[in-house]
């Protein structure tokens, strides 16, 4: 069954279509009571195509229309608790206009980001709960989605309006190394990860963390943390019944209905947390990520009313699982931290990572790969016109200290550069991370290498689509990822160039250089 907040969203997608009919651009928006009773509706008023280019009225958003419409007609005490139903995320002229119109709170369908995947950059947009976080509002404006987003883009993509857009990479082949460009940027920005790693091709070690003494562990990790910046961890110590649990508990939410998985657990982007479906489009691919994913951020209040109700024990195998993780990453960040980090006060990695406190930011993430059949994977692994072509998850560095992963034997798929230093003469190359029984991947991010002054090194990854084996018959693919980021207030403070920047706003700086590439 439909949530009310799907249902009056629904209606906003229904509009999309009308504009479709009425030969305008595809978007729809709605105003609904706290009731769910729709109030007022509009669609996009700009003629498609004819207009496009500036000729027409390039202020009929349905947003805009919408708000016009309802600043006229309805008081302000009532616009005030209600919410706007947008079919696709607004852009920064409908943000200031919602804002303006003393609507508190939007749910919008398919993300701006999703949208470029078929109409190549040129909006003109910031994600919306960014854009409000960043202005000087004095109300606090609440921001849900992507939501129905297949329905949302079903509607955008059979419109036709799209077709030819430039999209928003040429050009896949050269994407890795694009990406290193855009990462080493960012590092002499003060953001990202450095070029740590020593020249060569690399294979992911194997470390036992029961195995020799302190100190030949802590060689072991700095050996494979400066180079590769990845290794598989055994005898770590977490219950394997713990994990098990964990992967149960996952399987049973995600053989839920889309729409059930989203009303437990709405996506709030600006929080990090809650449920999400094919929503992820990796800036190195420009096409969406094939999968779904739950994000619980251990924050305080962050979950309320985003912890799945199905199955019973999904919140107790989740926390019991993160608190596992989150000692095995300070025992390794304590490890690490008397090379990595030599300025630093013994313990003061470990020290900025805390679960459930009021400005923490770790994160336990339960990934779905859908099962796909040998036709579909084909096709989704041969370029479009455009060049483009999907991945499980396209090729990324993470922007936390450490994440652990949990892979399951049977289900692999994960892959690493394996030569970072000479990928950009040599191009890239790619070594798998193959499930180990009883192990977790592990890697550097991009906030320790920044730390570390990028002694330490934050490779790119990326999940492969499944081979024809994989999809005979059609399988899943689940993991489990923790990532280890440091509360918001902590202080990172390098010996180095970088300038002392807070967690907090390391991780909000990550997200503007992501959009503004
Ligand atoms: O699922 C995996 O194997 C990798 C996931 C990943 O890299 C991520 O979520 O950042
Ligand atoms: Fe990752």
């Amino acid at each position: 069954m439909m949530s009310t907040d799907e249902s009056s969203l629904q209606a906003a997608i229904n509009e999309s279509q009308k504009a479709v009919d009425a030969g305008c651009m595809p978007f729809g928006a709605v105003l609904a009571n706290s009731k769910g009773e729709i109030l007022a509706e509009a669609h996009n008023g700009s003629k498609a195509k004819k207009e496009r280019g500036g000729a027409g009225d390039v202020t009929k958003h349905a947003e805009m229309e919408l708000v016009r419409k309802i600043s006229t007609t309805i008081d302000l005490d009532i616009r005030k608790t209600c919410t706007l139903y947008t079919s696709t995320e607004p852009c920064v002229m409908c943000a200031g206009a919602i804002y303006w119109s003393g609507v508190s709170r939007i749910v919008y369908g398919a993300s701006a980001k999703q949208l470029e995947t078929l109409s190549g950059p040129g909006g003109f947009d910031i994600p919306v709960e960014t854009l409000y976080s960043m202005g000087n509002g004095i109300r606090p404006m609440e921001c849900i989605g992507p939501l129905l987003s297949e329905h949302a883009m079903k509607v955008h993509r059979e419109s036709g309006i799209w077709k030819g857009c430039p999209p928003p990479s040429a050009d896949n082949s050269f994407q890795a190394n694009a990406d290193i460009e855009t990462e080493r940027s960012l590092f002499t920005s003060g953001i990202g990860s450095a070029a740590a790693a020593k020249s060569g091709d690399y294979s992911v070690p194997v470390i036992d963390l029961s195995q020799g003494s302190d100190d030949e562990i802590a060689e072991r990790l700095w050996n494979a943390a400066t180079t590769v910046g990845f290794f598989s961890l055994v005898g770590h110590g977490i219950p394997q019944s713990d994990i098990d649990a964990a992967f149960e508990a996952s399987a049973t939410f995600y053989s839920q209905e889309q729409a059930e998985k989203e009303a437990m657990s709405p996506f709030a982007r600006q929080l990090n947390s809650g449920y999400e479906y094919m929503s992820q489009v990796r800036p190195s691919t420009g096409t969406a990520d094939q999968k779904e994913s739950m994000q619980i951020t251990f924050r305080e209040g962050v979950m309320d009313g985003r912890w799945p109700t199905t199955p019973g024990d999904f919140r107790e195998v989740s926390e019991r699982l993160a608190s596992q993780c989150h000692k095995l990453a300070n025992r390794l960040m304590d490890l690490l931290e008397p090379r990595a980090c030599p300025n630093l006060k013994p313990g003061t990695l470990s020290k900025a990572h805390n679960l459930g406190v009021s400005d923490g930011q770790c994160t336990l993430r339960m990934l779905h790969y859908t099962p796909m059949d040998a036709e579909t994977a084909k096709q989704l692994t041969t370029p479009d016109d455009n060049g483009r072509i999907y991945w499980r998850a396209g090729a990324h560095t993470d922007w936390d200290c450490l994440t652990l992963l949990f892979q399951r034997v049977g289900q692999a798929g994960l892959e690493c550069m394996s030569n970072p230093q000479d990928a950009t003469k040599d191009g890239a190359r790619w070594t798998p991370i193959d499930p180990v029984e009883g192990g977790i991947a592990v890697n550097i991010g991009d906030m320790l290498a920044r730390w570390s002054n990028g002694r330490l090194y934050s490779n790119l990854h990326r999940v492969r689509m499944p081979t024809p084996a994989e999809c005979t018959p059609p399988s899943s693919r689940y993991s489990i990822a923790f990532f280890a980021q440091a509360d918001k207030s902590v202080l990172i403070e390098t010996d180095g160039a970088q300038e002392p920047i807070t967690a907090g706003d390391y991780i909000l700086s990550r997200i503007k250089s992501n959009f503004a590439k």
